[in-house]
């Protein structure tokens, strides 16, 4: 079986350690690096996955998980060496494949990767870009590693900024109106438990029924809302408070800010 290493057990790295456990995945092929001790040693136990150090998890690895924040990126590869042929598959927002390569051995390939939280429970999203030395057997190989924790799509590298700001931060967005809905709720007299299932409920529902073939938000919103009813009464509010336009500067501003960090690092 394929040996993966995730450098960085955080919460995005213990996310695809979890969800590769959870799909099958062999936990004895599964080693993960990881600084804060305390938090190593919960993983080894919650997940039965290997702890070691950067160059262990290098010599060992066919697929090398990069999870860590962007800041310390440089620093946690520092001690990859040549010895190896090994993919290199980077978690990390903003940075792009010609940094991750400039600090990696020559000729390395690197798939670059914007996941997101779902993984954790096997619902990912996650868009693939190739770097300069990912031919398509590299590609399939992270592709169907990732395959194992949701789903996939491949874009251009020039296309990840704003992948990130839709699917990588995404789900950030849905929490916080799931919130505010649930507060609305609670505003007006339903128990906190029960606001707080009936939103979870009505999210998951709704992204059941948005995923399913053929669907589209536009028709699907249309078929809730009854002529002269209580849906349109709610929306005509939204769009006066200015929900559209909110989130398209949401995303904007999303976007900007994964170019500067991969500006950051020469992108
Ligand atoms: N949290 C999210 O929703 C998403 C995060 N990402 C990306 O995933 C990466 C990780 O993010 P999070 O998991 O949220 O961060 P996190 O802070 O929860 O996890 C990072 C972990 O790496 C460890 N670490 C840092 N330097 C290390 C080193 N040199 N060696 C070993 N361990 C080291 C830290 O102790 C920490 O546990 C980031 O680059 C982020 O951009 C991407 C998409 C979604
Ligand atoms: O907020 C962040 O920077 C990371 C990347 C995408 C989601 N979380």
């Amino acid at each position: 079986m394929t040996t993966v290493a995730v450098l960085g057990g955080g919460r995005i790295g213990e996310a695809l350690l979890g969800g590769l456990v959870a799909a099958g995945y062999d936990a004895g092929s599964l080693l993960v690096v990881e600084r804060d001790t305390a938090r190593a040693d919960d993983l080894t136990q919650r997940l039965g996955v290997t702890v070691t150090d950067t160059a262990d998890a290098a010599a060992r690895a066919d697929v090398l998980v990069v999870a860590v924040k962007p800041q310390d990126v440089q620093g946690a590869l520092g001690a990859v060496d040549g010895g190896r042929d090994r993919l290199v598959v980077s978690l990390a927002a903003g940075i792009p494949t010609s940094a991750l390569e400039g600090w990696l051995p020559p000729g390395t390939p690197v798939v670059r990767v914007m996941p997101n939280t779902p993984m954790l429970v096997g619902r990912a999203m996650c868009v693939l870009s190739p770097g300069a030395h990912a031919d398509d057997a590299a590609l399939d190989a992270a592709e169907n590693l990732l395959r194992s924790v949701g789903r996939t799509v491949r874009v251009p590298e020039a296309q990840q900024d704003v992948a990130t700001a839709l699917s990588g931060s995404g789900p950030a967005y849905l929490f916080l109106v799931a919130e505010a809905m649930i507060e609305a709720g609670v505003a007006l007299g339903l128990p906190r438990p029960t606001a707080t299932e009936l939103v979870a409920a009505t999210v998951d529902g709704a992204g059941g029924l948005l995923t399913a073939p053929g669907n589209h938000p536009s028709l699907l919103r249309e078929a809730v809302t009854s002529p002269g009813g209580t849906t349109a009464q709610a929306l005509r509010v939204l769009e006066a408070h200015g929900l559209r336009a909110a989130f398209a500067d949401a995303v904007e501003a999303c976007r900007d800010r994964s170019q500067a960090l991969g500006a950051t690092f020469g992108g």
